[in-house]
């Protein structure tokens, strides 16, 4: 079984594929950007693909939102990973010589406390372990890059300093994705797309009361712009119910006889890295 994550060697997706996918079962194969990753699941280059959806500090991680707009593709599972940010250096580099840091938006934006007190420049790469790779190539001792263990490791790195994030207890939610519709028997949860129809009053009050008068708890609501209006917006909501239950699929109808267009992203169980 192919599957696609952001590469190159040691980033977190990769640390994501390698605990969750089991050695005996798998071909891993890197792609230069999420968006690339979800692409290469949608026109079956791959079987699956796993994608980093949401970090406890910075949130919703918008070009896999934005992804999963624009691409068929399902979801059908979660992993949720431990995410501890350092600052890698090349050999003979002076913490107090670094000028520049270098990283992916995500990992920048989860040590922004950390980079301002550094009075640094922020670069922006497409994983940490990008940044890293460039790093070692560039040989730059007055930059540093924000990255993971692993990719200290794989890249020869110095860690001039650990756990940077803003925040202890970091962790970050990926999505497994796929390009067959999975069947769902049993799972705990749900992830839909609403496109809401006719903007009105209240509008979003509505679709959320529809899911509190079926009891059906919410862990996640994200709205993006659709891109046609300033002020227009889809959501994505996860809920805490498995599709296969008569309440989620009365919520889901329900949505659907007021008009908005509602996409079943998956239906699927959380997993801990
Ligand atoms: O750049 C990586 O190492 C990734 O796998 C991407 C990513 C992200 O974009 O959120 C994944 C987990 C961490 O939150 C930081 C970076």
């Amino acid at each position: 079984m192919k599957v696609a994550y952001l590469g190159p060697k040691g980033t977190f997706s990769e640390e994501a594929a390698l605990r969750f996918f089991p050695p005996e079962n798998r071909e891993l194969v890197m792609y230069d950007g999420i968006v690339d990753v979800l692409e290469a699941v949608a026109e079956r280059e791959v079987n699956k693909g796993i994608v980093p959806i949401e970090n406890a500090i910075e949130g919703t991680i918008t070009m896999t939102t934005d992804g999963l707009i624009n691409y068929d593709v399902w979801v059908e599972g979660e992993a949720v990973l431990p995410i501890a940010l350092h600052l890698l250096t090349v050999e003979g580099a002076e913490a107090d010589h670094i000028r520049e840091v270098w990283s992916i938006g995500p990992a920048l934006a989860q040590c922004r406390d950390f980079t301002r007190k550094l009075q640094v420049k922020t670069k922006h790469y497409s994983s940490t372990a990008n940044a890293a790779e460039s790093l070692v190539k560039s040989n730059n001792k007055n930059a540093g890059a924000i990255a993971s263990e692993l990719a200290a490791k794989t890249f020869g790195l110095e860690i001039a300093k650990r756990n940077i994030q803003d925040f202890e207890g970091n962790s970050t939610r990926f999505l497994i994705v796929t390009n067959e519709k999975p069947e769902v028997i049993q799972a705990s949860k749900s992830m839909l797309l609403i496109t809401p129809g006719e903007d009105r009053p209240g509008l979003l009050a509505i679709i959320l009361n529809i899911f509190s008068s079926l009891d059906i708890n919410l862990t996640w609501i994200e709205s993006r712009p659709t891109k046609k209006k300033l002020g227009t917006y889809r959501f994505f909501v996860q809920a805490e119910m498995g599709i296969q239950e008569v309440n989620m699929q009365k919520a889901v109808s329900i949505l659907r006889t007021y008009g908005h267009d509602v996409r079943v992203l998956g239906s699927f169980d959380e997993t801990k890295l």
